[in-house]
């Protein structure tokens, strides 16, 4: 079977992107979706993301296999380059606005032109059973609590944007050892769907620097819902405004906890890379 399929990354963070329009399941298994993620031996990237006809309203349905081969809800910088994606497959007939069904709801990209675009991640989900975690009670949030990781007590707090992410704020990011300490974080028993992790410096209330161990793609060079949990998080504690920057090692993205509608916004690029064909799956 020959494959035809898009590049596409958002700050780094790389993605194949498939039109499956004609399908209502993935085309290509979870299993082939690691091959093409490796960078050796396949295309190479963070993720596989389908563009599947809408589901419930939707304009279109994106479904994401991370590298490893897992199903995460959503994807924050996936969803920048789905928009991209998608109206690149519209040509002239390509709206600005996107209503995408996913795991985790209905996401509303908006294209903004010079590349950027912004996203509406709706509304984050705080309480222990919606993480989840058991760092607190399934009603209770999990803000500000210990975890023993790596014989380190870290001070967490866990935010949900659909997928799992566990926030902790460190004095120097780059001093984190992420490479070994990142799987203890993501394989603790305290998150029982595995979770993205997060370090966060803060440099100013309105600018993050942050790195991210992800689930299912380890270190990657930026992670949206994970920069949206980051300022959510950064609010909670008392340690950020509810708009800043958050500055990733692959560039910097706008993220916005509303006040008014208590819904994250995000900003930032999208770049398609190349188009490419691969077979022998
Ligand atoms: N690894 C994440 C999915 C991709 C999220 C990240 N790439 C983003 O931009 O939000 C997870 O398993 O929840």
């Amino acid at each position: 079977m020959e494959i035809e399929f898009t590049k596409y990354h958002g700050l780094g963070n790389d993605f194949i992107l498939i039109d499956n329009r004609a399908d209502t399941q993935p085309i290509i298994t979870s299993e082939q979706a690691v091959q093409l993620c490796d960078r050796h031996f396949g295309i190479g990237a963070d993720g596989v993301i389908f563009a599947l006809p809408g589901e419930e309203a939707g304009d279109y349905t994106m479904r994401i296999f991370n590298s490893d081969g897992s199903e995460p809800e959503m994807c924050g910088n996936g969803i920048r380059c789905f928009a991209q994606f998608i109206a690149d497959l519209e040509g002239a007939d390509a709206k600005s606005e996107y209503r995408i069904h996913t795991l985790a709801g209905v996401i509303i990209p908006k294209i903004e032109g010079e590349g950027k675009v912004k996203v509406d991640m709706g509304m984050p989900q705080l309480l222990a059973a919606q993480i989840p975690t058991t760092l607190a009670d399934a009603e209770q949030k999990a803000i500000a609590v210990p975890l023993q990781v790596a014989g380190q007590s870290w001070e967490v707090t866990c935010v949900s944007m659909g997928n799992p992410h566990c926030i902790t704020f460190v004095e120097d990011v780059a001093a984190i050892p992420l490479e070994a300490i990142g799987p203890q974080f993501e394989h603790h028993p305290a998150f029982p769907q595995r979770t993205n992790t997060e370090f966060i410096q803060v440099v100013r209330p309105d600018y993050l620097k942050m790195r991210v161990w992800e689930r299912g793609a380890g270190v990657t060079l930026a992670c949206g819902t994970g920069a949206c949990a980051a300022v959510v998080a950064g609010v909670l504690t008392g340690k950020s405004d509810r708009k800043a920057t958050v500055e990733l090692p692959g560039g910097c993205l706008e993220i916005e906890w509303a006040q008014q509608d208590q819904r994250v916004y995000m900003t930032g690029p999208a770049e398609r890379v190349f188009r490419g064909k691969v077979s022998q799956l």
